[in-house]
């Protein structure tokens, strides 16, 4: 299943919610880089996997040697995630077959259990339309009203967090993405791409500790999941990357 498994990592954000000196991709997280321990865990789950490493043209902190894969490359990555995303699909375009499955995972999540990676992966192969990590709201939910006020609690039956990776077919998603630019419809992760054509991907429940380091707080709570993950993935991480 990886030899033919494409990864396509966004990792051309400025993380500016996260107020740091540098992208938070580049922030140091037991001991490495976010982007490394993130692309450890993909390389721990898909060794043989190609790799498409979204990256900011400018950027001026990213250190090759923290690559595992074998087969990766550079991509350009674009002005919102979903144009990072769709350039990773325009630079395969010539070798991906349409029924390839692409894998996209955010960088910025490198605390996703290899286990988690392996049963995505196995699902959307045998979904007719694909699918992605999702772990259901376990918290009420309020809108608010614009001045800080709760306007309304919203039905949490049936709301899930959209987390990555999102798994679809190279043809598939490469449509949905350019048609959702097309009508100018923004999306925010690659399954409301594929909704917005009419499908319904499938939801594969997720870890909950698969955080998207997004907040200054969340490098602290990454620290601890990594930790509280023991030797398990974090031994096979460094057995990879050693
Ligand atoms: N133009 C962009 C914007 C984001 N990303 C990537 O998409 C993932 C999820 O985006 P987010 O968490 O919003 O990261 P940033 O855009 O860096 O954060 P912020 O919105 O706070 O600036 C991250 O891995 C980020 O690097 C990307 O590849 N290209
Ligand atoms: C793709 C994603 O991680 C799913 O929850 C999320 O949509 C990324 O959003 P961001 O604003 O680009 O971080």
């Amino acid at each position: 299943m990886s030899e033919r498994l494409w990864l396509v990592v966004p990792a051309a954000g400025r993380g500016r919610r996260m107020r740091a000196a540098v992208p938070k991709q580049y922030l140091s997280l037991a001991g490495r880089t976010v982007l490394a321990c993130t692309l450890a865990r993909l390389h721990a789950a898909f060794p043989a996997a190609r790799l498409c490493l979204c990256l900011d043209p400018d950027d001026a902190h990213f250190d090759p040697a923290e690559v595992p894969f074998a087969d990766w490359r550079r991509v350009p990555g674009g002005s919102e995630r979903a144009d990072s995303v769709a350039n990773a699909l325009a630079a395969i375009a010539g070798e991906a077959q349409e029924g390839d499955p692409i894998l996209v995972h955010d960088v910025a999540r490198p605390c996703v259990r290899v286990d988690d990676l392996r049963r995505l992966v196995a699902t959307v192969a045998a979904d007719p339309v694909g699918g992605l990590l999702a772990v259901p709201v376990a918290d009420t939910m309020k809108r608010d009203d614009g001045a800080g006020r709760v306007s309304g609690t919203e039905p949490r039956d049936g709301l899930w967090h959209a987390l990555t990776p999102q798994g679809f077919a190279f043809g598939l998603l490469r449509r949905a993405l350019h048609d959702a630019a097309e009508r100018g419809v923004s999306v925010t992760d690659e399954a409301s791409a594929v909704e917005a054509l009419g499908l319904s991907p499938c939801l594969v429940a997720g870890r909950r500790d698969n955080l998207k380091i997004t907040h200054p707080e969340d490098l602290a709570l990454a620290e601890a999941i990594l930790a509280a993950q023991g030797m398990h993935d974090h031994h096979a991480d460094r057995n990879d990357s050693a």
